[in-house]
């Protein structure tokens, strides 16, 4: 069984009045896709933005390696290796995709220029053209404003900048959502390579039978809390339902 990389254990978290998480427990591993299942509302968004920094959880523990870990923001998980792809996909339709990958991250140019603020152009397309090849991300050019791009290379170029950064966790919302069929299958085999870089990558969809597709296991959150884990490749779908539902619960992956 691989290790553990990221744990969540009991969170809580209140807005106000309301309990997004109410103990919630969540475990990622690393070389494998780890899928966050629930019904809307059931609390997976709030349980990765805890995860990521984005939020504070109001109780409970987050372990990296084993560690416990406290991320005040976005930039603190990302220095500790965790990525996220956002829904909005967070990209900057103007600049390329090297630009892209670069975002927040810009190389200087050596000497003086650099101190002048320009950038070394040519070393983060040099480097992002590596980075997109090794991922198989086909794009017919890299020097075209990332608008221009379908929504596929767009979402293929968005989850390649978050692995190119990632050393350890990677979080996907709803990364396909509103892709065809084949831009869809091609952002799968991005993930795939992911994981198979030893990262653990969490994937957070409403699509079932992409979760089966693509999933080493499968977490489900109900009402904020897990209610049910499976692992390997034997998971039924009718199961995965029932525990969306509440009609399964099943603590211990089997
Ligand atoms: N900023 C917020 N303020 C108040 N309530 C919130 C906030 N964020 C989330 N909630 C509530 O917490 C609960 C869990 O929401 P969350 O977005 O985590 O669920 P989800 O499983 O990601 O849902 P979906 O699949 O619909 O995106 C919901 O009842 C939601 O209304």
């Amino acid at each position: 069984m691989s290790e553990i990389l990221l744990e969540a254990v009991d969170l809580t978290k209140h807005y106000g009045s309301v309990e997004a998480l109410g103990g919630a427990s969540f475990q990622a591993r690393a070389g494998e896709v780890t899928a966050l299942i629930g019904d809307n509302g059931a609390g997976k968004s709030t349980l990765v933005k805890c995860l990521s920094g984005a939020e504070q959880p109001t109780s409970g523990r987050i372990l990296l390696e084993g560690e416990e870990v406290h991320f005040d923001s976005p930039v603190a998980a990302r220095r500790a290796g965790i990525e996220t792809v956002y829904q909005d996909l967070a990209v900057a339709p103007d600049l390329d995709p090297a630009a892209n990958l670069f975002l927040g991250r810009e190389i200087p140019r050596k000497g003086i220029l650099g101190k002048l603020g320009m950038l070394d152009k040519a070393e983060m397309r040099r480097q992002a053209v590596a980075e997109f090849e090794k991922l198989g991300v086909e794009l017919q050019s890299t020097e075209v404003s990332i608008g221009s791009l379908s929504g596929g290379q767009r979402q293929s170029v968005a989850v390649a900048r978050s692995v190119a950064w990632a050393s350890k966790v990677v979080f996907m919302d709803e990364p396909t959502a509103a892709l065809g069929v084949r831009q869809r299958e091609r952002v799968l085999d991005v993930i795939k390579k992911v994981r198979d870089k030893g990262i653990a990558v969490v994937l957070i969809s409403h699509n079932m039978p992409e979760v089966l597709s693509v999933a080493d296991r499968v977490e489900v959150l109900m009402r904020g809390k897990r209610v049910a884990r499976f692992a390997g490749a034997d998971t039924k779908l009718e199961d995965l339902v029932a525990a969306m539902t509440g009609a399964l619960v099943q603590e211990e992956a089997v």
